[in-house]
């Protein structure tokens, strides 16, 4: 029997997957670590975290396999996209990550636009957004010149697991398409961008597809994963992209929604000149020479998250969610916008915040707890009218990510969203697109076609009720009006924040 394993480096956790030639996942294990918000805004992990946490997951799926665990044929990975990881000469990291939710880069943002104007949307694809790579580079250059000078190159969290693994250095297209340092279109380093910000292209490391082999395990790390050396190792995408490979999103057609810690409405885009004015993300996807374009909500699972640390710590989400069913759409008037990092899509915003609207002496938890579904819901919904504005059509959507493990949830997105919400069978989110990679990458299919006919498997369908898509269009209109409405409040706000 022949396995693979897809590794998901998410922002709360990183998990291993195995799985077999069928696609049947076998074992998997995770691995928490601490996220670091030091100042309203920022956002950073340890990259040595991941690796620990990596190196971990994989010892418990071979310690099940046993003698078996040579069996295993190859690994790639799935990552958490944009986050800054500045490596010195000899390969250490000289100072912690700063992750995508990370926003004090807002004055970066305006030099870049300032710089590159029009040409920034033609090369990049996509607009100067706090979360991207290439404003951390400037902000670190400006207020940490000690740490900037030590840097010989940067890397994106998967890339870092993967070089401690092989020591080898590199960084995928779909990856590297959420720097801003990537010319899109053309799938090489901009040396004009790189060149308006006097960057050097040292600190750029080699391109490589999604599923080309890029190394072999170290013998250290063969022997802390309990791998064998001959395991391949595939370079792997970004979390977005994994996630549209493993729901078998690799042509136009149907859309996907994924709830993790951010939250995104993502295309499948054949024709690199596809052009949504920036309105959208725009990156290469882990198929080779295929785009996509999805909006994000930067505060998706982590305002559900932050709502259960806050309020019902000691229970888990299926009891937090337990009553929601019992409250009508709309939440009894009580409406939730889910700016607790700021907003990306369609607002790019770091200032703004989050904000109740309608609380009601009648209201209880349930109450709150649907609103934070449903404001979660609503600000993908801005992403889902962005997309049918620009001429597609979302009239099915493939619902992955820890937001789709609630069936409560999966009905309210077909009922906001007035399309039919397909679950898969079994949820394991971005992780099965990186061992889908791994797996088309070790000659198992001649095409990531032909894998996801032998791996995606569909579950549940949840279709729109008429009445709920009725009261959720006028409460989507509303919805719309509080960011116009409460943005200033805001502001107000700010001088009084951590
Ligand atoms: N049983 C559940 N029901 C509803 N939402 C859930 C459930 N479990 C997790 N979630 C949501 O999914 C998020 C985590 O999703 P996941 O895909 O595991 O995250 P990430 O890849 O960002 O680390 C949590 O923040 C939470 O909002
Ligand atoms: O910033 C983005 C996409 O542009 C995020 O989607 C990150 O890639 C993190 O993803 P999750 O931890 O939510 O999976």
């Amino acid at each position: 029997m022949g396995y693979v394993i897809g590794i998901d480096l998410g922002t709360s956790a990183v998990k291993a997957l195995l799985v077999d030639r069928e696609g049947t996942v076998r074992a998997e294990a995770a691995r928490e670590y601490p996220l670091y918000h030091n100042y309203s805004g920022w956002s950073e992990q340890d990259p040595d975290d991941w690796v620990r946490g990596t190196l971990e997951a994989l010892r418990e799926l071979t310690d099940g396999l046993g003698a078996e665990a040579d069996a295993v044929e190859g690994i790639s990975f799935s990552g958490q996209m944009h986050g800054l990881v500045l490596l010195d000469g000899a390969g250490a990291p000289v100072r912690r990550a700063i992750l995508w939710n990370d926003t004090r880069t807002s004055e970066q943002c305006r030099e870049i636009e300032r710089t590159l104007g029009e040409r920034l949307l033609g090369i990049a694809r996509n607009p100067a957004l706090e979360g991207f790579t290439l404003p951390k580079l400037l902000w670190v250059r400006q207020h940490e010149p000690e740490a900037f000078s030590r840097a010989a190159t940067f890397v994106l969290p998967k890339d870092y697991v993967r070089y401690k693994l092989t020591g080898e250095l590199h960084m995928d297209y779909s990856d590297a398409a959420g720097t801003l340092l990537l010319d899109v279109a053309n799938k090489r380093w901009s040396t004009e961008i790189l060149d308006a910000f006097g960057l050097s292209p040292q600190l750029c490391v080699p391109l490589v597809a999604s599923h080309d082999r890029v190394g072999e395990l170290s013998s250290d790390a063969a022997a802390a994963s309990g791998l064998s050396q001959r395991t391949g190792v595939y370079a792997g995408g970004a979390d977005n992209a994994c996630g549209a490979i493993g729901a078998g999103i690799l042509s136009e057609g149907v859309t996907l929604c994924s709830i993790g810690t951010s939250g995104v409405i993502l295309s499948s885009e054949a024709d690199k000149d596809r052009d949504f004015g920036g309105k959208v993300h725009f990156f290469n996807h882990g198929k080779p020479d295929a785009f996509y374009a999805m909006g994000v909500t930067l505060g998706a699972g982590y305002s559900l998250s932050w709502f259960r640390r806050t309020f019902a710590p000691d229970e888990s989400y299926d009891a937090l969610l337990a009553g929601v069913g019992d409250v009508r759409p709309g939440a009894g008037g009580l409406l939730f916008t889910p700016y607790l990092v700021g907003e990306r899509t369609p607002h790019a915003d770091a200032v703004v915040r989050g904000s109740f609207i309608g609380i009601d002496g009648s209201h209880g938890r349930d109450h709150f707890a649907r609103a934070v579904l449903e404001g979660i819901t609503f600000s993908l919904n801005e992403s889902v009218a962005i997309f049918r504005a620009a001429g597609k059509t979302v009239d099915t959507i493939i619902s992955i990510g820890g937001g789709a493990r609630n069936p409560h949830w999966l009905q309210m997105q077909a009922d906001i969203f007035d399309a039919e919400v397909v679950a898969l069978e079994t949820e394991q989110g971005p992780g099965m697109g990186a061992a889908m990679l791994a797996a088309y990458g070790c000659g198992w299919f001649d095409s990531l076609e032909a894998c996801a006919a032998r791996f995606v498997r569909h579950g549940a369908t949840y279709r729109p009720d008429a009445a709920a898509v009725r009261q959720y269009a006028g409460l989507f209109d509303a919805y719309r009006q509080v960011y116009a409405q409460t943005r200033g409040l805001g502001e107000a706000l700010l001088p009084y924040r951590a």
